[in-house]
């Protein structure tokens, strides 16, 4: 049975009992848990919490960090050298050098992988302590709060609006509870819940099952209780979670690509070396140990230890910046990211806003209308947002404290219907001293002013004039576009009534607006800037008014030449939201769900798209979005659906975010170019000496060494410089350039490697070993001595031209003047280059087949050098005017 089909009927049970059964089934109480039953209960269930899978012990995280496909071959062909080399050897030729070298890598690269395991394991962690809150449970008793995390399986456990729901729940006692299930289900609809118990029904989804309610859900209104089903991982939300996010990600995916690309080639053309080695030399045993340390040679065994040491150094540098990159695929996403949507209020604009006036409808002063917001404010259950705190913080207005407490005494409340972000308004019902019931009504201005049938003005109840809407802007027309947000209140008389339904919400008497004062933060328009500047086009996705959206658009240099608005969009075909959805700008008026359709067709017309928001109404759109950004002042919700989390008040730092992004990108696609591209060139140079050579071009251990100490400059590439002018736009993924990349530069690497065979064979070699070419040579030692004179040039040549081509296309600019690779990077080549360099002349040097060289060849070396300098400088030059970037 599917993980989904088990939980399905383990949970789903439940919703058809009776809480009594249940307590009795889990072995709970009305009074909770004591403290035995929990610590039962946590060592039957497990803990709440992601991070200590039950499955992540030290075992587990050896096994990720060795167990990869490059490993694996790897192992298999150490192995196969250790079989060869030392137990097929006869006592003479016997050397374990070359497996020695081949596991050494296994054991470098693990060892890196299993360090950065451990470091991303603390920064979640650190996350976990920002965002985890706490919870209110019921034990032998008596109420206390205890973290979520250690939430147990038949916890009774309380919350109410604006918690996230810690853990699967069977509610036993709710107050108007309304959800979002959105973290799960992905729809915006907020869904009302009850405590009934269902009667069994076959093919109901779990999720529409109102008496269960699910983690990660959020609470937009009302309280609930409830017993606790399922924890952790066991949950409905846990089994989405995937434990390794890296297979997710379309980076990683294409990395993962470009690996199996290489293996592949490996596998065409090392047997094509072994059997031309094979065929020419005769010696089938040596051309095999040849042609096993090619294919090490060729393999990309590092590549993913520098993808996760790129990404997870890019998110260390973001945390320093109080930016907390919780899914490290994320610094990938950001660094690619070309559209930035934000929501408005707390993003764009400061996280509180103020109360500025209270009118009629004619826009006097008129404190009545602010008493009824006052009191639908204080009574509705759902999240607070922004709009509420500014018209609550008015009870500490001088003097006014007294009014509004007994304000509070005098009206009651009844009962509620909740705000959501697709009616966009609240209605409260309140019963005033004399037993007579209020509804009161505060919200959107269109969607307030459709309901209402009459108007209040000094008392007096007027019908509403045929044209209401144009005389209404004209009144708030002003304030809306000076950047205020403004809000209706309307209000009704409904007799004795004690509830009210949606039904009741019409004919209502508008009685005046509110309007706050939203003002753009003081960096919004600086991070606009920042953002243009880097290509990163700034769209605003907001469901207030059209008219403030242009007001704050043109105060932070957005373009609000054309705007969309919700209407507007639902009666587009997708195929023309599409187009609209470049040239437009601002998008005003909107649902949550309009919003998911925006960031959906931005994705589809090829854009990544980042999305800022902070409310519930952002959630959707957060987990839509390639990037979903929040802020530290947002819900919990919107936190815990966003990748990113920007713990300062100022917007500066998503230009941070983004060119740290870009610069972990760019070194990525460094490491997977330059290697691919001389990986290209030394094949083919290989293939060409294994055809015309007597001898190997080079010993398998020479091979394996140049491997290591490519590798070791491969480690310390995450953390090389990267040009400006490399992260001014965004950085794609395209396999194509790949292509083009290897076919333009890794033939150079071969044009000079054939150029130094040339010049060794026909040359150096002769003239150190009696005038005559190796053919010609019949002293065995004078041949061996040929070979190893060969071997060794080669090695150094190699090594010198394949050290210099990563700084030569690291950057497009000319190293080492104009761009320097930074200091590790640059200390471990000139370390490497010494120090291989020395051991051809130590009496070491015979071990690895090395033998000392003349000092003239090094002035070859260098002129070899130049011209290879040269020769990338000008196809560099040429490849950047016709493909415009390099890296
Ligand atoms: N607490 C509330 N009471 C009544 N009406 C509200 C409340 N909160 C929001 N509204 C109404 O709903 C509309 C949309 O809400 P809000 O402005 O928060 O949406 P948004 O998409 O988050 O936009 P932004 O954050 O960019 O302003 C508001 O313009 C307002 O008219
Ligand atoms: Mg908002």
């Amino acid at each position: 049975m599917s993980k989904a089909t088990l939980f399905d009927s383990r949970i789903k049970k439940y919703a058809y009992c009776k809480p009594p059964e249940i307590c009795r089934d889990l072995g709970t109480s009305a009074l909770g848990l004591s403290k035995e039953q929990v610590d039962a209960m946590r060592e039957r269930y497990g803990k709440n919490s992601f991070q200590e899978r039950k499955t992540d012990t030290t075992i587990q995280r050896l096994r990720r960090a060795f167990i990869n496909p490059f490993h694996v071959i790897l192992f298999i062909l150490g192995i196969v050298s250790l079989v060869t080399d030392v137990f097929m050897a006869s006592n003479f030729t016997r050397n374990a050098t070359t497996a020695l070298i081949i596991f050494s890598m296994i054991v470098i690269s693990g060892i890196i992988r299993l360090i950065q395991e451990l470091r991303a394991k603390s920064t979640a962690a650190q996350l976990d302590r920002l965002i985890h809150e706490k919870v209110t449970v019921r034990r032998n008793g008596e109420l206390r709060e205890i973290p979520g995390e250690e939430l147990v399986v038949g916890d009774l456990v309380l919350f109410s609006a604006g918690d996230r729901v810690p853990a699967d729940i069977r509610l036993t006692k709710v107050t108007d509870l309304f959800i979002s299930q959105a973290a799960i289900t992905g729809e915006s609809a907020i869904l009302e819940k009850s405590c009934r118990t269902l009667c069994y029904k076959e093919q109901e989804p779990i999720t529409q099952l109102e008496n269960l309610a699910f983690m990660a859900t959020t609470v937009i209104s009302g309280k609930g209780e409830g017993i606790v089903l399922a924890v952790g991982t066991d949950t409905l939300y846990g089994g989405f979670t995937k434990p390794d996010s890296e297979d997710k990600n379309a980076f990683q995916k294409g990395a993962n690509s470009i690996a199996w690309v290489m293996i592949r080639f490996m596998a065409v053309l090392v047997p094509i070396v072994f059997l031309i080695l094979g065929i020419t030399g005769g010696k089938w045993l040596e051309s095999f140990a040849f042609a096993l340390s090619v294919a090490v040679g060729l393999m990309p065994e590092m590549l993913p230890m520098v993808i996760t040491a790129c990404l997870a150094k890019g998110s260390l540098a973001m945390g320093k910046k109080q930016t907390i990159i919780k899914d490290l695929n994320a610094m990938q996403s950001f660094g690619s990211m070309d559209v930035l949507c934000m929501d408005k209020t707390g993003t764009l604009t400061n996280e509180s806003i103020l109360l500025e006036y209270y009118m009629d409808i004619l826009g006097n002063e008129n404190t009545e209308v602010l008493d009824l917001a006052y009191l639908n404010s204080s009574y509705h259950s759902g999240v607070r947002n922004p709009i509420d705190n500014a018209i609550l913080a008015c009870k500490s207005m001088p003097g006014r404290e007294i009014h509004y407490a007994k304000l509070l005494t005098e009206y009651q409340k009844e009962d509620e219907i909740p705000f959501d972000y697709t009616r966009k308004f609240v209605s409260t019902l309140v019963q005033d001293s004399t037993g007579n019931s209020h509804l009161i009504m505060k919200g959107d201005i269109a969607h307030i002013l459709s309901r209402c049938s009459h108007v209040e003005y000094r008392g007096t109840r007027l019908p509403m004039e045929k044209d209401a809407r144009q005389s209404v802007f004209s009144v708030v027309g002003e304030m809306l576009q000076d950047g205020m947000k403004v809000i209706a209140v309307a209000r009704k008389h409904v007799g004795t009534r004690r509830e009210i339904t949606p039904d009741d919400e019409k004919d209502m008497t508008l009685v005046g607006y509110l309007s706050f004062f939203d003002a753009p933060k003081q960096t919004a328009s600086e991070s606009v800037t920042a953002l243009k500047r880097l290509k990163v086009i700034p769209k605003i996705l907001t469901g207030d008014q059209a008219a403030i959206a242009l007001s704050v658009c043109r105060r932070v240099g957005i373009s609000a030449e054309h705007i969309l608005t919700g209407t507007q969009l639902d009666e587009m075909t997708d195929c023309e939201l599409k187009k609209l959805v470049e040239e437009t700008h601002v998008f005003a008026e909107l649902t949550p769900g309009q919003k998911v359709r925006l960031v959906s067709a931005l994705k589809e017309n090829g854009h990544t798209v980042g999305f800022l928001g902070d409310g519930v109404n952002d959630i959707p759109a957060l987990n839509e979005a390639n990037v979903g950004i929040s802020v530290d002042t947002a819900v919990d919700a919107a936190k815990d659906a966003a990748d990113v989390v920007l713990l300062q008040k100022d917007l500066n730092v998503l230009e941070q975010g983004v060119l740290e992004g870009r610069k972990t990108f760019t070194n990525m696609l460094k490491y997977i170019k330059i290697t691919a591209s001389s990986n290209f060139g030394n094949i083919f140079s290989i293939i060409c000496a294994s055809a015309f050579l007597p001898f190997l071009p080079m010993t398998s251990i020479q091979i394996l060494l140049l491997n290591l100490l490519y590798d070791t400059l491969c480690i310390v590439l995450p953390w090389d410089n990267v040009d400006e002018e490399e992260i001014l736009s965004p950085r794609d993924w395209s396999g194509k350039t790949l292509k083009q990349f290897m076919l333009s530069f890794g033939p150079i690497s071969s044009l000079f490697d054939i150029v130094t065979f040339l010049f060794l064979y026909y040359f150096l070699c002769p003239a150190l070993c009696g005038g005559t070419t190796y053919l010609q040579l019949t002293d065995p030692s004078l041949k061996l001595q040929y070979a190893a004179l060969f071997q060794t040039g080669w090695f150094l040549e190699s090594m010198w031209t394949q050290v210099l081509i990563l700084h030569f296309l690291r950057t497009a600019k000319i190293p080492f003047l104009q761009s320097r690779a930074s200091a590790p990077v640059v200390s471990i080549t000139l370390v490497g280059i010494l120090a291989f360099t020395a051991l051809t002349f130590t009496s070491g040097a015979s071990l690895f087949g090395l033998t000392k060289l003349p000092l003239w060849y090094f002035a070859f070396l260098l002129l070899v050098a130049f011209f290879y300098m040269l020769l990338s400088s000008v196809t560099k030059y040429f490849y950047k005017n016709k493909y415009q970037e390099l890296i």
